[in-house]
């Protein structure tokens, strides 16, 4: 199956589940991963975002939702799908989507955002959602060529505040631009609430990861709960 841009109407007012364990963790495998992601479906999900090769590979035989894929290199600067390699690797794996970092800042290839999405036409069919901080980076990212936009990094390349929920502020100023492109709220999304209000707030879609797949995180919510 290829995803085309018409197709991502699948996606409206959906739920998409990211499903990640970071390095070193108990559940970081690719079949962890891609099992989550199948019960994730099971649940509603609409699509699913993972991260790493493997994991893309795993997780696309395990579901038949289209696979939002990302290769993290790093944990600083420009790390989510830093460059053109970095992103047909993950479109090669096998992602209907694949997920580069969109911020405005100096990407490790030297390349602009522009000529990294028109690279990657030349060479593969998958859409390309843009993980923006801030409006100005939504609006470059869609002048880039990006399918879709997501509020990723919202409050984490110093931009913006890192609010507490979702940045619905951010959510509500590209929404009202009309940038044409799919809005994809990502990000501090911790509870059904706060997903409806992203959507309030102008989003096509919305990604849950932490709240959803990442049980240390959320075992510590509850833990932290008995202690205070
Ligand atoms: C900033 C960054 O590296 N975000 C990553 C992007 O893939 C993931 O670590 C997040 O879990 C994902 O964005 C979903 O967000 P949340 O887990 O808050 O629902």
């Amino acid at each position: 199956m290829i995803l085309t841009p018409t197709g991502l109407e699948s996606l409206r007012s959906q739920l998409i589940v990211s499903c990640q364990a970071y390095p070193g963790e108990p559940m970081r495998d690719p079949r962890t991963t891609a099992q989550m992601a199948a019960s994730a479906v099971i649940g509603g999900a609409a699509a699913v975002r993972v991260q790493g090769l493997a994991d893309v590979q795993h997780t696309r035989a395990a579901v038949e939702v289209p696979v939002i894929g990302l290769w993290k290199d790093g944990h600083d600067g420009v790390f989510i799908t830093p460059t053109l390699r970095h992103a047909l690797a993950v479109a090669n794996a096998g992602a209907h989507v694949v997920a580069i970092d969109g911020t405005r800042r100096h990407r490790p290839d030297g390349l602009s955002l522009a000529a990294t999405v028109a690279g990657f036409r030349a060479d593969s069919h998958a859409l390309v959602m843009a993980d923006c901080a801030s409006y100005d980076d939504a609006a470059a990212a869609v002048d880039a060529g990006a399918d879709l936009i997501g509020t990723t990094l919202a409050g984490y390349d110093g931009q913006r505040p890192k609010t507490h929920g979702p940045d619905l502020e951010l959510l509500e100023q590209i929404a009202a631009a009309g940038l044409g492109k799919p809005l994809i709220a990502e990000g501090r999304i911790h509870t059904p609430d706060q997903a409806r209000q992203a959507l309030d707030a102008g989003a096509y879609a919305v990604v849950v990861g932490t709240a959803i797949t990442h049980p240390a995180t959320i075992s510590g919510w509850f833990a932290t709960a008995l202690h205070s």
